[in-house]
């Protein structure tokens, strides 16, 4: 994983090296183009990963599966279309819990899975604070026409200020239960003024892309393949492409009929975050159970 993260490192500064020759338009064009491939590429085996994880007991049927699945986006679109502002609220805290599991749960620290939870979510929170804090205006904007409810500056920065308050906390009782940890502290900081630099210097979109992608979609891609076919190499990689490939396109035909339908600029962010937030909660379910299943395996 270490080495994983050396070429996220190296991938970032490019990522910055780049956007410094292009304007602001064909920045966002090529956020969207790196989300919409291995962003949504890295959610669209949840199918598989589910049979793959029920394989050991009953199979259940891919009709069955596949129902709930669209069940669960169903039901965050029509929370999406209600209650906004809760839906909202809802998405960041699910996506915080998983940002920080995709990052710090194979780090084994051996801890109880509860502190390990609060944890995870709080160093996910923070790396969204931290995206948001060097970006409040765009934040702002995109926050109102998702919720149509306008928050304000002093929010973001108490929200800010309380995530890091708490990871502050949480991190010094997990540096003195886990000998782990306390070798790793200094590299997590490192890995955290990186992402500093990094949503200080690109726009909102483009700082989110190279996270969500370098940070996160890729090393997901990476234990996904290896907990599916036991190994990552080319002939694995291409295997789970393959798999992916109808529900990628389907998804692409999905997002690409409702921007289609709506056609509104303004609304533009909204949708696409919207999109996103249905996606995650079935998928973030999904990998933690990867995960749930893997530490049973290796505690076997
Ligand atoms: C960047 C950003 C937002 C949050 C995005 C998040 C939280 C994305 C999470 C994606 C995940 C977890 C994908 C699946 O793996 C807001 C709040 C919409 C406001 C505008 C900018």
């Amino acid at each position: 994983m270490d080495k994983i993260y050396n070429i996220s490192i190296f991938l970032s500064f490019v990522g910055l090296w780049i956007t410094s020759y292009l304007t602001g338009t064909i920045e966002v064009v090529l956020g969207f183009i790196l989300i919409f491939s291995f962003g949504i590429l890295h959610g669209s085996n949840d199918i598989l990963l589910i049979n793959t994880l029920s394989k050991s007991k009953q199979k259940h049927s891919y009709l069955k599966v596949l129902a709930i699945y669209l069940l669960t986006i169903f039901l965050a679109v029509t929370v999406f279309y209600f209650i906004p502002l809760f839906a909202l609220l809802l998405f960041v805290a699910f996506s915080a819990f998983h940002f920080g599991e995709q990052h710090m749960e194979n780090k084994n620290l051996n801890l109880h899975k509860s502190i390990l939870n609060i944890f995870y979510f709080v160093y996910g929170l923070l790396v969204l604070q931290i995206l948001f804090i060097l970006n409040t205006s765009e934040v702002l904007e995109i926050i109102e026409s998702i919720a149509n409810y306008s928050i304000t500056k002093g929010i973001i920065e108490f929200s800010f200020i309380s995530t890091l308050v708490a990871f502050l906390i949480i991190s010094t009782y997990v540096m003195i239960f886990s000998k782990t940890y306390r070798a790793l502290f200094l590299k997590e900081i490192f890995y955290l003024v990186i992402f500093t630099i990094i949503f200080n210097v690109s726009t909102l979109i483009w700082g989110f892309t190279i996270y969500f992608i370098f940070w996160h979609s890729i090393p997901s891609l990476f234990e996904q393949v290896s907990f599916i076919y036991k190994e990552f190499n080319t002939k694995t990689i291409l295997k789970y492409c393959i798999k992916a490939l109808p529900y990628w396109i389907m998804s692409l035909i999905g997002i690409s009929i409702v921007f289609y339908i709506l056609k509104d600029d303004k609304m533009f962010y909204a949708i696409f975050f919207s999109f996103i937030a249905a996606v995650t909660f079935p998928h973030a379910l999904v990998i933690n159970k990867m995960f749930l299943h893997k530490k049973a395996q290796s505690s076997k």
